[in-house]
């Protein structure tokens, strides 16, 4: 994988967080497992496992050894005096006993996930926050190991015949079972369990809700290598549409792609907004058809938000609607565009006039790809960061407040391992929340899904006017100090929240203000806003930080009052 690397230097995984918390928010001290491992014999559940827990600062239970201390018998022993059926059972009490009160890293003896009893357990356990990895190695490492280790009753005879058949009935299983899968194929010990190590670490956002069929917006290191799982087995062929800066991670999306047997159809679009056009949507779809894409095929949107919305744009559109998945590659692109299901284009009139709602997959917020991000593409993804704490997450304003200097000066190259990874993990994981809470209830934004259109009324016309020379999470930031200073002129937000909202964005690094003369263009153009209702302008503001309201038909002379507050410096 020739992508450009943080000098790997041996850290400490849990810098930045003092206690490991599942993924209900419990400290994982007091609870079950953070994580449980599953996967076939001489998979390296019990050698990766360990390290991985040792990386984490994490205690580790190996089952089988529980099993072993629990009968006093070696488990090979008890098997032959009492058979399997009997062995089954013990090892049902055993694992169902270590899955409510064992808390850290747990890895199951290869056939346990086969037992029902056990099965239903892990369902269980899954369904309220816990993660069940399956370690997948390359078979013939793992039968290697697996015979060279011996003493396992499952593959007594000709152990190459009895693993495969094995791998052939628990496979299909431990994919149900699994909410993550980690491929250790060909990596050393030490890499295979900083990859478990990535995969416990990562964070997911479920988003499900009227009229969407559920998915995870899943976010860490390395969570692009779950690409294969979350596309599943249907599509034949992937188009892989993304734009030149990321070709990097678009390499690494294709080798997944192709080492999962797709047959990948490369798609560079021009970057940015130059590739959210009627244009490159016309060529992707001639692309398509002469590729002979059918229903069951799929695509995945690689890059920042213009190319996961023009992405999702083809797949809701390429015979009436394909399967896709978002790989968001820029700050912004991971906290907004890739989830919630805006698809759409640009028209020389304003910006994603044509479009559909329509959900991804899911969504893959790799960490790794921020190495690359610029700074500055970094800094305006804070835009609607801080847009999110604005109208709903307190939390996301104190870490803005808390690191602003840091996020500021973000350095790709430096990012990986630094303390700002947990803290721009968070942030993340905070502004998908706060959106999931919007589009969950509200798919097609209907009432309560415009509250993240907050700033969005002069943010999209400034950058119409600036002929999308301004980017997106710049143009929120100025938009979002309008709509606040709109809120002070009509008396529904106090000025210390007005200068709030100046002060923060500005200590983010993110403009407050628009030297723009033309208010009759801007007015224009924001009557040609989606939140417009006939001649009926229609605005988002707060009436205290964290509430906001829907406000329709201001005074106009208090919209231009507020335009020109921004205006000054
Ligand atoms: N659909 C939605 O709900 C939604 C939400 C918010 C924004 N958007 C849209 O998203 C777009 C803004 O997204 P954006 O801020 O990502 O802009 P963008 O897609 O234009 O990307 C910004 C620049 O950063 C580059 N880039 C992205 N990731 C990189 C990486 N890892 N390394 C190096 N370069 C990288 C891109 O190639 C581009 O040059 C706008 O079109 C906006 O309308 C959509
Ligand atoms: O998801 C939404 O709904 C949003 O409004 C999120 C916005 O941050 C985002 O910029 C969105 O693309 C704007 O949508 P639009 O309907 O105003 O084009």
């Amino acid at each position: 994988m020739s992508r450009s690397r943080n000098p790997r230097r041996r850290r400490s995984f849990t810098r930045g967080r003092s206690v490991w918390k599942n993924n209900d928010g419990r400290p994982a001290a007091q609870a079950r497992p953070l994580a449980v491992i599953i996967g076939m014999p001489g998979a390296g559940k019990t050698r990766v496992g360990r390290e991985a827990a040792e990386l984490l600062g994490l205690a580790f239970t190996d089952a089988d050894q529980e099993i072993e201390g629990r009968i006093g018998l070696g488990i090979p022993e008890y098997f032959n005096r009492n058979g399997e059926a009997a062995f089954r059972r013990q090892e049902a009490a055993t694992v169902i006993d270590l899955l409510t009160h064992r808390p850290g890293l747990l890895s199951l003896g290869g056939g346990a996930p086969m037992t029902e009893s056990i099965a239903q357990a892990l369902a269980d356990y899954s369904s309220q926050g816990g993660k069940v990895i399956y370690l997948q190695a390359d078979p013939d490492e793992a039968m290697e190991r697996a015979s060279r280790a011996g003493g396992r009753p499952m593959l007594s005879g000709d152990q190459e015949n009895r693993w495969r058949d094995l791998y052939a009935r628990r496979h299909p299983a431990f994919m149900r079972l699994s909410d993550i899968h980690v491929r250790t194929h060909g990596s050393t010990p030490s890499r295979a369990a900083r990859k478990l190590a990535h995969a416990i670490m990562q964070e997911s956002v479920h988003v499900t809700g009227e009229g969407i069929e559920a998915y995870d917006v899943r976010i860490g290191e390395d969570v692009s290598n779950e690409l294969p799982a979350v596309l599943g087995e249907r599509p034949v062929k992937i188009a892989l549409i993304h734009t030149q800066p990321v070709r990097q991670h678009a390499d690494h999306a294709r080798a997944l792609l192709r080492q999962a047997h797709y047959k990948v159809c490369d798609i560079c679009i021009p970057d940015a907004e130059a590739g959210k056009t009627l244009e490159v949507s016309k060529g992707i779809w001639e692309q398509l058809a002469q590729e002979g894409f059918t229903r069951s095929d799929a695509v995945v949107g690689l890059g920042g938000g213009a190319a996961t919305d023009q992405a999702g744009f083809i797949a809701a559109t390429w015979m009436r609607g394909i399967a896709y998945v978002n790989c968001p590659t820029s700050l912004l692109a991971m906290v907004d565009a890739s989830t919630g299901g805006k698809t759409g284009i640009n028209l020389p009139q304003g910006k994603n006039l044509v479009g559909s709602f329509y959900t991804p997959d899911g969504v893959l917020a790799d960490l790794r790809a921020l190495v690359t991000l610029p700074n500055d593409i970094f800094v305006e993804g804070l835009g609607e960061v801080a847009k999110s704490g604005f109208i709903m997450d307190q939390g996301i304003l104190e870490l803005l407040e808390e690191h602003g200097a840091e996020l500021r000066a973000f350095d790709g190259a430096s990012f990986l391992g630094s303390p700002l990874e947990p803290v721009v993990a968070e942030l993340i994981k905070r502004t998908v929340r706060v959106k999931v809470h919007h589009v969950s209830a509200d798919l097609k934004e209907a009432g309560l899904r415009e509250f993240l259109n907050y700033g969005h009324t002069l943010a999209h016309a400034i950058e119409q006017l600036e002929h999308f020379r301004w980017r997106h999470g710049n143009a929120v930031a100025v938009g979002c100090v309008y709509a606040a200073e709109l809120a002070g002129i009509l008396g529904y937000l106090d000025q210390k929240d007005v200068d709030y909202h100046r002060n923060l964005l500005s200590s983010l690094g993110l403009p407050t203000s628009w030297r723009y003369g033309d208010w009759d263009q801007v007015l224009a153009l924001m009557h040609r806003d989606k939140k417009a209702r006939g001649n009926h302008l229609r605005f988002v503001i707060l009436d205290r930080i964290g509430h906001p309201i829907h406000l329709d038909d201001p005074p106009l002379e208090a919209l231009e009052v507020a335009f020109r507050r921004i205006q000054a410096a």
